[in-house]
C-alpha cells in the first residue's frame, strides 16, 4: 500500500523552480532514497511533504488523505516526522528534555506546566517520560540522558535528533542527511538503525550523500537533478542509468 504519494508537485522561488512536476510513491514499510546532486531540490521537497512550504502546483497525498498545504504541526499529528540536514537541537537542554520537547506535540497537557497537577495528567507525564526514555535507549543514548546536548559528539547529536522524531510517534520519518559528519563506525551504526525502524513499521525516506549508505539502506531511490525526477527504483537499477551516471559526473 502506498502511504505516500507526490503528484505533479512544484515549488518555485521567484523565477527558480526549486521543484517541477515531481511524482513519486512510497510504499508503507520501505525505506525511499531522494538522492540527486547539491541544489538538486532534495530538501525543498521534504519541506513540501513537512508543510514547511507550500506548493505553487500538485498534490501530497498521505494514508489516503490530501495533505497539500497543511501546517506543519498538523502534518506531524498526522504521523509524519522530520530531522534536519543541519543540527536543530536544543544544546544548552538536556538530552532527554530534548527528546520530551518532541513528545510534547502529542500531550494533552504542557510538559512543563505548573507543579499542581491533577492525576491524569501527572500519569502522561510519566509515560511521555517513559516513550522518551524508550527512544533514546532506542537510538542508543539511554545512558546520556541527563548529558547536555551540546556534549554529545556530533554523530550522537544526529541520533537524538532521530530520538526526537521518534518521540511524536511517526509512521513516517525523513531523515535529511543523517549521516553528514558521522565516521565510518558511526554511519553502521545508522545504518542498522534504519532498517530497526522499519521492523518497527516505521516507512522511512532519507536524503544522504554517502552512496555506500543509501545502496545499502534503501530498496528504492527518487534521483532528482535540477528539481525534476530523472529516474527511480532499486539502487542497482538506478546507479547504471546513464542519467544518473551523467548527473553525478557532471556534478563532479
Ligand atoms: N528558500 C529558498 N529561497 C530561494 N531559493 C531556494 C530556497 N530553498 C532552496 N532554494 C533553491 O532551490 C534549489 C533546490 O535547493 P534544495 O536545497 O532543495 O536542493 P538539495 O537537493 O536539497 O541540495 P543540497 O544537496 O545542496 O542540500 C537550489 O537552487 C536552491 O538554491
Amino acid at each position: 500500500m502506498s502511504l505516500l504519494t507526490l503528484t505533479d508537485v512544484t515549488k518555485t522561488f521567484g523565477g527558480l523552480t526549486a521543484v517541477g512536476n515531481v511524482s513519486f510513491t512510497v510504499e508503507e514499510g520501505s525505506i525511499v532514497g531522494l538522492i540527486g546532486p547539491n541544489g538538486a531540490g532534495k530538501t525543498t521537497t521534504f519541506n513540501l511533504i513537512t508543510g514547511n512550504y507550500k506548493p505553487n502546483l500538485g498534490k501530497i497525498v498521505f494514508d489516503g488523505r490530501d495533505i497539500t498545504g497543511l501546517p506543519t504541526h498538523r502534518i506531524v499529528t498526522l504521523g509524519i516526522a522530520r530531522t534536519f540536514q543541519t543540527i536543530r537541537l536544543f544544546q544548552r537542554m538536556s538530552v532527554i528534555e530534548n527528546v520530551l520537547a518532541g513528545a510534547h506535540c502529542r500531550m494533552k497537557a504542557g510538559v512543563f506546566s505548573g507543579m499542581f497537577k491533577p492525576p491524569a495528567e501527572r500519569r502522561e507525564e510519566r509515560e511521555v517520560l517513559e516513550l522518551a526514555l524508550a527512544e533514546l535507549e532506542f537510538v542508543g543514548l539511554r545512558d546520556q540522558a541527563e548529558n547536555l546536548a551540546c556534549n554529545l559528539s556530533y554523530g550522537n547529536q544526529r541520533l537524538l535528533e532521530i530520538a526526537r522524531a521518534l518521540a511524536t510517534k511517526p509512521r513516517f520519518l525523513i531523515l535529511d542527511e543523517p549521516a553528514g559528519g558521522m565516521n565510518e563506525q558511526e554511519t553502521e551504526r545508522l545504518l542498522q538503525l534504519i532498517r530497526k525502524l522499519r521492523e518497527r513499521g516505521i516507512t522511512v525516506l532519507l536524503i544522504e550523500h554517502d552512496m555506500a549508505l543509501v545502496m545499502r539502506a534503501c530498496e528504492n531511490l527518487v534521483v532528482l537533478e535540477y528539481g525534476e525526477k530523472i529516474a527511480e527504483g532499486p539502487p542497482e537499477v538506478v546507479k547504471k542509468n546513464p542519467k544518473v551516471i551523467e548527473a553525478y559526473l557532471g556534478a563532479d
